[in-house]
């Protein structure tokens, strides 16, 4: 495999929370390489955000602990200042949002924002950057750039102002791209679009790219790679074809059972019982998953879950799996696990 391009090891970021810091990521190490797409997909509240604010600056640092080191051409991004920080995100690693409203300057035409990224990592005169620019605007499929240059982020449909904002990620050609949630703020067709988007440039570029969601149909759609989290933890890691085919984990077993598929149309559909607790209420040992799936016996779960290479590149933690099972609605009301 080529060598990677981000390197995160025992990562774990700790909110304030009162007086006692709480870890939203408890120990995860994952790498990416170039030329792939590792998602990172759970349910709302599992510590994906807080993974990518840290590995990318954005926590606040007031309220947040790192521990760990994140390695990123050869430098450990925990150890930078911020202004060492800045020099590096935006020029080689680029970062789309969920939110490109909130995320653009509304008070700044499409093109200038582009430029401004523009401006901060290079030295090119106006005009090369305008041309740049426009450029940029072209490859992310927008067909009349320098209209859409001088329009300001209201004046855009959802779609287009996404298309701007990953514009403005891959304006200094970017090693690494961090897309949270990419695709959810939008309608179906024009997610379809952006994913299309995404999946050319990233065969053209050689770019790595962390695509973080809760929406296991883009995984499917655009990952080589996927880590499951389960509050703050990494609960399984495969390549995709075995995940949609081999899912061992429960967690992630409940959660493929739980997309409708279009080969059985009338078989009934798996819910996850409960939902993730706040952040405070995290167990601190056993196997987070265990109160989910209570119809597991308690002595199937490990006391302390470690994550296992369980066949080559496929990772589960905790040794529930191998008993795990989806019941059948007939099985009692306490674990009513079907809709
Ligand atoms: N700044 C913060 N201070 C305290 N708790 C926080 C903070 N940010 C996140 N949390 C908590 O950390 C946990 C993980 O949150 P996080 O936003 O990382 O999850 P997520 O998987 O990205 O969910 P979503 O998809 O809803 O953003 C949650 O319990 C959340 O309430």
């Amino acid at each position: 495999m080529t060598q990677e391009v981000l390197h995160i090891d025992n990562l774990r970021v700790s909110f304030r929370i009162r007086d006692d810091y709480y870890a939203a990521v408890n120990g995860v190490s994952l790498e990416v390489h170039p030329y792939e797409v590792l998602a990172i997909v759970g349910e709302s509240g599992c510590g994906k955000s807080a993974l990518a604010q840290a590995v990318t600056g954005l926590h606040d640092p007031g309220r947040t602990k790192l521990e760990g080191s994140v390695w990123f051409e050869g430098t450990d991004l925990l150890s930078l200042q911020a202004s060492e920080l800045n020099q590096i995100r935006g020029k080689k690693i680029g970062l789309v949002y969920q939110d490109p409203l909130s995320a653009l300057n509304p008070l700044m035409t499409a093109g200038k924002q582009i430029e401004e990224s523009l401006d901060y990592h290079t030295s090119l005169s106006a005009e090369e950057k305008r041309q740049r620019t426009l450029r940029l605007l072209e490859r992310v499929g927008i067909a009349n750039a320098e209209q859409i240059y001088g329009s300001y982020p209201h004046e855009l449909s959802g779609g287009m102002r996404q298309r701007v904002m990953i514009a403005t990620a891959m304006a200094c050609d970017p090693v690494l791209l961090i897309a949270d949630e990419p695709t959810t703020a939008l309608d179906v067709t024009t997610q379809a679009q952006i994913m299309a988007l995404l999946k050319t440039l990233q065969q053209q570029t050689n770019a790595g790219i962390v695509l973080i969601t809760h929406n296991l149909g883009v995984v499917a759609e655009l990952a080589d790679r996927v880590a499951v989290m389960y509050m703050g933890e990494i609960v399984e890691l495969t390549d995709v074809y075995t995940l949609f085919a081999r899912p061992l984990h429960p967690y992630t077993r409940s959660l493929v059972h739980s997309i409708p598929s279009l080969q059985a149309p009338d078989e009934r559909l798996h819910v996850i019982e409960g939902i993730v607790p706040p952040l405070h209420k995290w167990p601190a040992a056993g196997c987070r998953f265990q109160p989910r799936i209570g119809w597991i016996p308690a002595e199937d779960h490990e006391a302390a879950p470690a994550l296992r290479e369980v066949e080559p590149g496929h990772w589960v933690r905790c040794t529930c799996y191998r008993h795990f099972y989806i019941p059948r609605p007939h099985e009692g009301d306490m674990h009513d696990g079907f809709a």
